[in-house]
């Protein structure tokens, strides 16, 4: 089996790579593509390769992953996270190859007031709302792939933590070192989703000739103020942390109040174990 690694360089790329070097008792043979090696929006040298390659699956790990930024740069974002996996989704037939793909919680409406209608989390189903022109995008993306290719995996992850590359904990840890207090927002719900646990979840899915769109999360449901002081707690940090309203961290994207993923669905799969957000947490503590 020859797989494809697209965005290796990221930060649920590098768990990935991590993953497929690791466990050398499957047989398969991989080939990692950082941004440098292979932009996915020049259509001409990502088809090629793709075709010379003949791949049998292509995990793409690619992404404008910037929120803010999107707002602004909407083309650039635009064209990595749709044009690209358009044609992704094009060449997954063509080619006959198997495409693993990421979303986002981001592409759901975010309203207060779901917490209460689907306590559980948004459904696999549930209709999308983006929330700001990033979930725009990244629903445009999978709606590509839903059009275009019959032999796909969508997962969609909220809150991307581990140990590779930025994210929202390794950014508290940085902070925490530098300032003695911080400011948090409390009135954003979701969870986390921690690297390790979604390369686990992608590779069962695949082992089992499973296709569709499934949610991976972790358990419970917090705010971002709730994560930054468990990951101060852990870490046995003296830091601050003062609980603040969306109002009081004013960002260029809308971020969602609620923005929980039902994982019901990939949870009653063998093997798709769902861990607790703070497990999932000490455990990517203990591993940075
Ligand atoms: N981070 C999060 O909190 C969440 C992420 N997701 C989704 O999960 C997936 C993985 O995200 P994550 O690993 O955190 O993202 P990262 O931003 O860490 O990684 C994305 C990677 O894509 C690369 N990339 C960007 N543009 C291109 C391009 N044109 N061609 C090739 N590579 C490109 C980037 O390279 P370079 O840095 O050189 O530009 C980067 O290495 C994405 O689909 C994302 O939308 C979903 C929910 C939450
Ligand atoms: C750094 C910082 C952030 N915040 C807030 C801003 C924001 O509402 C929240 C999280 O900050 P982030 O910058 O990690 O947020 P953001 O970049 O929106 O994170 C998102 O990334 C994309 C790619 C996704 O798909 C989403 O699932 C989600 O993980 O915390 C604070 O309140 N205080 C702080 O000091």
């Amino acid at each position: 089996m020859m797989i494809i690694l697209l965005g290796a360089g990221g930060q649920l790329g590098r768990e990935w790579q991590h993953f497929l070097e690791r466990s050398g008792e499957e047989q398969y043979d991989f080939i990692p593509y950082s941004s440098s090696d292979l932009d996915i929006t020049r259509s001409d040298e990502l088809a090629a390769e793709l075709e010379k390659r003949q791949a049998d699956v292509v995990i793409n790990c690619a992404a404008y992953t910037n929120v803010d930024g999107a707002e602004k740069e909407r083309e650039r974002a635009r064209k990595v996270n749709a044009g690209a996996v358009s044609q992704l989704a094009e060449l997954s037939t063509v080619l006959g190859f198997k495409l693993i793909h990421y979303s986002t919680d981001y592409v759901f409406p975010g309203r207060a007031e779901d917490r209460s209608k689907y306590p559980q989390g948004y459904g696999e189903d549930h209709p999308a709302a983006p929330v700001n022109f990033y979930g725009q995008t990244k629903w445009e993306g999978e709606q590509a792939i839903r059009a275009k290719s019959s032999n796909f995996l969508v997962l969609r992850v909220s809150w991307l933590c581990g140990a590779y590359g930025a994210n929202f904990i390794k950014t508290m840890l940085k902070l925490g070192r530098e300032r003695k207090a911080l400011q948090v927002v409390n009135d954003q719900l979701g969870s986390p989703t921690f690297t390790s646990s979604v390369v686990q979840h992608s590779w069962t899915l695949l082992q089992g000739g499973h296709t569709g769109t499934f949610h991976s999360t972790s358990g419970g449901l917090l705010t971002w103020y709730d994560l930054a002081k468990s990951v101060f707690e852990e870490e046995e940090m003296e830091v601050e942390v003062e609980a603040v309203s969306s109002d009081a961290f004013p960002t260029a994207a809308r971020r969602p109040r609620f923005s929980k993923l039902n994982t019901g669905k990939i949870a009653s799969l063998p093997g798709c174990e769902i861990i607790d957000w703070k497990e999932g947490l000490r455990r990517m503590l203990e591993q940075l």
